[in-house]
């Protein structure tokens, strides 16, 4: 199945000669959900804005559903909902006719049942005559969603969409993030919280100065984040591995006296006890003993700094 949406050598440099994407490419499948995981000006918005025709790319293309977002701009934005990081809406106005005025927009004949199915699904039902100042920050943002939902898009962008939410409500956004690919709508999200990329994302991309450095399927990446240290101290310092340890990964750090070992955390289960006994019979005393588990995060960090 060809990519619902598809990015190719995408640039963006703004008026003040700023480079914020440095030839993008990127391939969204149908029905996944995408998080692009990036550290405060990375050029998540950029891309997004790019995507979504708001922004006109320096050079490169886009395509949405097949077309061209600059060429065929009404037919692909038909085909987009943009949640956007800031709370824009018009403070008297209900939410049920924010709601709907947001799908006359797109030309979409008025359907009072389906705007009221989009506010169920997002828990606003009955809130639905409320005015938008009455709500809470939380509720505005469902309602930023639901104004997204309103023409029936098949891709929805996300752009922080748990920035300053509280706990509960994030898991609630979760839930209807999962909903919604349950019916098939494709979702990219930017955001800077791991754990979010983690809990929903079933695609990972790490974005910063303007370039993609990784995309991964998150099973892949937990993979990674499998990856365990165990961290021996030893009672006397080594020189060196000794030849009967060879086949172990051991590094030796704090001039000898720390030997490191990493390995599968999924996949080693009773190595560690082997090791421990190998190490006995190779004359190495262990005096203490440490694990530490490397997190999506280190990855992250990691790349982000790497690439400075
Ligand atoms: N209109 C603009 N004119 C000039 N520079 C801009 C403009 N919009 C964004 N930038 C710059 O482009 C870079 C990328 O910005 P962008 O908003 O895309 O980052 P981001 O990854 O979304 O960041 P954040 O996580 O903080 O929202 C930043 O350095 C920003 O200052």
């Amino acid at each position: 199945m060809p990519a619902i949406v598809s990015v190719r050598n995408l640039r963006k440099t703004y008026d003040t000669g700023f480079e914020a994407l440095k030839s993008i490419n990127l391939e969204i499948e149908q029905g996944e959900i995408l998080a692009l995981l990036g550290p405060n000006g990375a050029g998540k918005t950029t891309l997004i804005s790019a995507i979504c025709g708001i922004t006109v790319p320096t050079s490169g293309t886009v395509s949405v559903g097949g077309f061209d977002t600059l060429l065929e701009y009404r037919q692909a934005r038909s085909l987009i909902g943009l949640v956007p990081q800031e709370i824009n809406l018009e403070p008297f106005e209900t939410v049920r006719a924010t709601v709907a005025f947001s799908r006359g927009l797109f030309g979409k004949p008025r359907d009072d049942a389906r705007v009221m199915a989009i506010l169920k699904s997002l828990s606003l039902d009955d809130k639905a005559n409320a005015r938008v100042k009455e709500l809470s920050g939380g509720m505005k943002r469902r309602v930023l969603i639901a104004k997204a939902l309103a023409h029936d898009p098949r891709v929805l962008f996300l752009d922080e969409p748990s920035a300053g939410v509280d706990v509960e409500l994030r898991r609630d956004m979760w839930r209807v993030v999962a909903d919604l690919k349950a019916t098939g709508v494709t979702i990219i999200l930017t955001t800077h919280y791991i754990e979010e990329a983690e809990a929903i994302a079933d695609r990972v991309g790490v974005i910063a100065k303007g370039q993609i450095l990784l995309v991964q399927d998150k099973a892949e990446m937990m993979a990674q984040m499998g990856k365990k240290q165990l961290r021996v101290a030893l009672t006397r310092p080594a020189t060196a591995i000794p030849a009967a340890l060879a086949h172990y990964h051991l590094t030796l750090e704090d001039e000898g006296r720390t030997l490191v070992h990493t390995y599968d955390a999924r996949q080693e289960r009773t190595g560690i006890r082997t090791l421990l006994n190998d190490l006995d019979a190779a004359g190495l005393q262990m005096a203490d003993l440490q694990t530490q588990q490397s997190s999506l995060e280190d990855i992250f960090v990691g790349l982000v700094k790497d690439d400075a």
